[in-house]
């Protein structure tokens, strides 16, 4: 049997993520090496040309599981029809921009594009918002839709959980596929909070992996994760893009695929109120997976040393929020 072709809208497509991430979905990575998708690039008309050319590209390819890409300027025909929606595209933080002004900035992206979603998608949409501040964008554009579900609308931490899987291992020697049960909780930024207390190691509480090294986990592992952003930018003099597709196309294909038995993932979605946090925040928690819906890992065990950095990142988030209700975009 053919199967009809899922459309998938990637904005900012001419920018590094976007060249990065958009010849793995059409070759097969991102839904399945049985799935054959159509792409729709949205770009600002500045970019229209670039993202042509990265058309051209894809189609020097020849995936047999790409069947079509259209390029638009126009959020309303970008979306229309989407299946799955990757909003990459943001505004950077420039030289002198307070965070009140980025979010303003982004406030003018995320809210037409969530309006856009809400008139134009596939009843199934299911939204990963990359640009940053990535929870907060993903909020002004769930709250623009308000015919969507709001959990299609998710939030990406999945680099962060797969960077702290890759420092765990390493501090190990364990590989990154014995770790399990490793959770990111609250805001893709500096406050994030990567909890190994619930992991495991090879079988082995993650905390005893260790060495019992409180230590090294406040001062070494926690700061390592959270400021790795800022590391690679310092590095490369460009912020992550390589590794930040790959999260992309990780989260959506967990997310449609499920998680593994006895194992979770790290998702920014809309709280539900679960662990304190207060009730439609997009808050990075642990989740399963499975027939394309997620779940919170519920009953977890916060310790003193978790609750105060999960309640720090959560103020982080409920102050973003009160930016831009502020500013009329939520
Ligand atoms: N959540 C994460 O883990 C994570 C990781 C890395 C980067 N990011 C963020 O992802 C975003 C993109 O990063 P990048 O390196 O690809 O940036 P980039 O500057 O290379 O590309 C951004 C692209 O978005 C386009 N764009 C801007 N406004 C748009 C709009 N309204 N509609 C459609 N396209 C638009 C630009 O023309 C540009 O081509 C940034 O906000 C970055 O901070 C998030
Ligand atoms: O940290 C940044 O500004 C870029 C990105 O969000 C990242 O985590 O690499």
């Amino acid at each position: 049997m053919t199967r009809t072709p899922v459309n998938v809208t990637v904005t900012g497509a001419a920018g590094q993520i976007g060249y990065a991430l958009l010849f793995r979905i059409a070759s097969g990575h991102l839904l399945g090496a049985d799935v054959p998708v159509k792409l729709r690039l949205l770009e600002i008309p500045q970019g229209v040309k670039a993202a042509e050319g990265t058309a051209m590209e894809l189609d020097d390819c020849a995936f047999p599981l790409l069947k079509g890409i259209d390029i638009f300027d126009d959020p309303n025909q970008g979306f229309e029809g989407a299946n799955v929606a990757l909003l990459v595209g943001a505004r950077p933080r420039t030289k002198g921009m307070e965070r009140g002004d980025l979010l303003a900035a982004n406030g003018g992206i995320f809210k037409p594009q969530g309006k856009a979603i809400n008139d134009h998608a596939a009843d199934d949409i299911k939204v990963l918002v990359v640009g940053n501040p990535a929870n907060t964008n993903a909020l002004i554009a769930q709250a623009a839709a308000p015919d969507v579900p709001a959990e299609r609308f998710t939030a990406m931490t999945r680099l962060d959980h797969n960077r702290a899987l890759t420092q765990l291992a390493q501090k190990t020697g364990a590989s990154v596929e014995d770790i399990k049960r490793l959770t990111i909780w609250g805001n893709h930024s500096a406050t994030q909070y990567p909890d190994i207390f619930q992991a495991s190691v090879a079988g082995k509480p993650a905390i005893e992996a260790i060495g019992g090294d409180e230590k090294w986990l406040a001062d070494e592992f926690i700061p390592t994760v959270a400021k790795r952003g800022a590391a690679i930018i310092e590095a490369r003099g460009a912020s992550s893009a390589a590794s930040a597709a790959n999260a992309a196309i990780d989260h959506v294909h967990t997310w449609v695929n499920g998680t593994a038995e006895g194992d979770w993932t790290s998702m920014g979605i809309p709280s539900d109120g679960s662990y304190g946090v207060p009730e439609g925040l997009i808050s990075s928690f642990p989740v399963t997976t499975k027939d394309g819906k997620y779940e919170i890992v519920q009953g977890l065990d916060i310790n003193e040393f978790s609750r105060a950095r999960i309640d720090a990142s959560v103020k982080e988030l409920a102050e973003e929020r009160d930016a831009v209700r502020e500013l009329g975009l939520i």
